[in-house]
């Protein structure tokens, strides 16, 4: 499911002495199946520009469209019943909205709340549970039982259980361990590249940017000043962002940017570039 924004502004506290203008004329493509990442420093809009997506806030002007649902200021709540259930929310530190006595009753209430039966609510619930690698021991524990990264888990598994078929994510890894980070990142792409769901998360990481995005939108005073691929953001000698610390390692060993192979943006890359650069090197002296 493909979401447009077409000269979307957002303001917050229109027409008050708080005014401010958080997003001006947005234009771009958020490709369906695709795995995007938002970045920019804070206070750059990513987070007003992603409430956007599921018509959380309604933009001031200009349109977002997401699959053939047009949404504008004009827009009525009733209306954004199917976006919600088309385009899921995972805020920061979601593992603070869980609520229920139990695992899978937390995880039921969404489905519950787009009218499934209690029944279809419970299989959806444990279905997704498992896929985010919650174990059925768990299910009938209190949420509040569970250490950090599981009840993230959980969280997501409320999400993922009302079925939509995009996922919207608001710095998922904020506050966990590098370990924790890289399961919950290749959940993320399992779910993209299995189940072809479209990824729009919000990020701080570069690594992160470099390892797993499709495309990167770079975001700066409530603009779009870059959308590419990260190959092309990281590659670029003007860049726009801190470079992830693979390419910032390759970048001080080689203390230029004359080099004839690529950029390594990730640790494998630099893994290999170095194997081949210095293991050729060593072979002529053999
Ligand atoms: N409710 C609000 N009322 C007025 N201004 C707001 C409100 N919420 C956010 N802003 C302002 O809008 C701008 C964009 O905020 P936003 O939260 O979208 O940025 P961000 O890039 O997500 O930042 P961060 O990385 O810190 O989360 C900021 O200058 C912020 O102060």
């Amino acid at each position: 499911m493909e979401i447009k924004l077409k000269h979307v502004g957002y303001t917050y506290s229109l027409n008050s002495p708080l005014e401010f203008t958080a997003l001006q004329d947005i234009n771009l493509a958020f490709p369906t199946g695709k795995f995007t990442a938002v970045v920019g420093k804070t206070g750059s809009g990513k987070s007003t520009l992603i409430k956007l997506l599921n018509g959380l806030e309604l933009p001031t002007t200009g349109e977002v469209t997401v699959g053939d649902q047009v949404i504008t200021n004009r827009t009525k709540a009733k209306q954004l019943k199917q976006v919600r259930k088309n385009v899921g929310m995972v805020f920061q530190f979601p593992e603070n909205q869980l609520f229920a006595e139990t695992v899978l009753k937390d995880v039921m209430f969404g489905p519950l709340n787009f009218g499934k039966s209690e029944n279809e609510a419970k299989e959806l619930a444990e279905k997704w549970l498992a896929e985010v690698g919650i174990q059925a021991s768990l299910f009938e524990q209190s949420p509040f039982e569970l250490s950090g990264g599981q009840m993230r888990r959980v969280a997501l598994a409320g999400v993922l259980a009302c079925e939509p078929e995009v996922l919207v994510l608001d710095e998922p890894s904020a506050g966990l361990d590098p370990a924790g980070n890289q399961n919950l990142m290749q959940l993320l792409k399992k779910l993209q590249t299995e189940r072809g769901m479209t990824i729009i998360m919000v990020t701080h990481s570069m690594e992160n940017v470099a390892e797993f995005a499709d495309q990167v939108l770079v975001m700066k005073n409530g603009k779009v000043i870059a959308d590419e691929t990260p190959r092309e953001l990281f590659s670029d000698s003007q860049s726009l962002v801190e470079l992830p610390e693979a390419s910032q390692f390759y970048l001080k060993l080689m203390k230029s940017r004359q080099f004839n192979n690529e950029l390594p943006i990730t640790k494998n890359e630099l893994i290999k570039t170095l194997v081949k650069q210095f293991g050729q090197k060593g072979d002529q002296y053999e």
